[in-house]
């Protein structure tokens, strides 16, 4: 069984100061879920995603990603994170920002660059490659930075609103790719959104309400 729990919170809580972000909650992702985290602004999904993804510690309890082998320190291997906030690096082309997991990870240059324009033409992105983010809008950054997050075959994809800038269209061909994507590699995906047509294409919903989170069923 904990071969398949890729990321386990246990009644974690997360304050800041006198704010209460998130209270007592516990979940998990098993192995290929697919998630969507729904709830309002400022409810805590963010929150979550971060502590899910070891971007930040829980003040109280813990998480622990059983299926993803030893953690070095904070931040769990294969674990792959899509930003609300504008995250590109400014000096690399939206080529080389969506290839530079795979760089970093020491893949032949000419492999990592080949990877990512195909994400990138398959986002809808092949006539900006090498534009750089200053020269991108929202949303093209947004698609660059999914591309980023699927380029190195990471097995837990946690993205924060990854289609907020986004048309109906272009975001309807972000959830292809990205469900495509996580099917070919076998990752699990869990999607902070406000966008109902978003979680309809994902398997269960988690709510979460003013910090407290209610892990639903898995859809019919
Ligand atoms: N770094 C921080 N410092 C102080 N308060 C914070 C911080 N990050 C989040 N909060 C507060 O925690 C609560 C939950 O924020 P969070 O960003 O998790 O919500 P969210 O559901 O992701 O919102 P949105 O949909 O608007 O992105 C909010 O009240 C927010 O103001």
């Amino acid at each position: 069984m904990n071969d398949q729990i890729l990321a386990q919170a246990v009644n974690v809580a997360r304050h800041y100061g006198e704010t209460v972000a998130l209270e007592q909650a516990s979940c998990r992702v098993m192995d290929s879920e697919r998630i969507a985290l729904l709830g309002s602004s400022g409810s805590g999904k963010s929150t979550l995603l971060h502590l899910l993804g070891g971007l930040s510690a829980p003040s109280r309890g813990s998480v622990s990603w059983p299926a993803l082998g030893p953690v070095e320190g904070l931040r769990p291997q294969k674990v792959a994170f899509v930003f609300q906030a504008q995250s590109l690096l400014a000096p690399l082309s939206a080529l080389e920002n969506a290839a530079l997991p795979l760089l970093l990870l020491g893949a032949h240059p000419g492999d990592a660059l080949a990877r990512a324009g195909d994400l990138l033409e398959r986002l809808g992105l092949g006539s900006v490659v090498q534009q750089l983010p200053e020269e991108l809008s929202g949303g093209q950054a947004q698609r660059v930075a999914v591309a980023r997050a699927l380029v190195s075959g990471p097995r837990l994809i946690l993205a924060d609103e990854p289609t907020g800038q986004l048309d109906s269209v272009n975001a309807g061909r972000l959830m292809d790719v990205l469900i495509a994507e996580c099917d070919r590699i076998g990752a699990a995906l869990v999607i902070a959104t406000h966008d109902p047509q978003v979680a309809t294409r994902l398997d269960r919903v988690w709510q979460m309400t003013h910090g407290v989170l209610v892990p639903g069923e898995v859809a019919a």
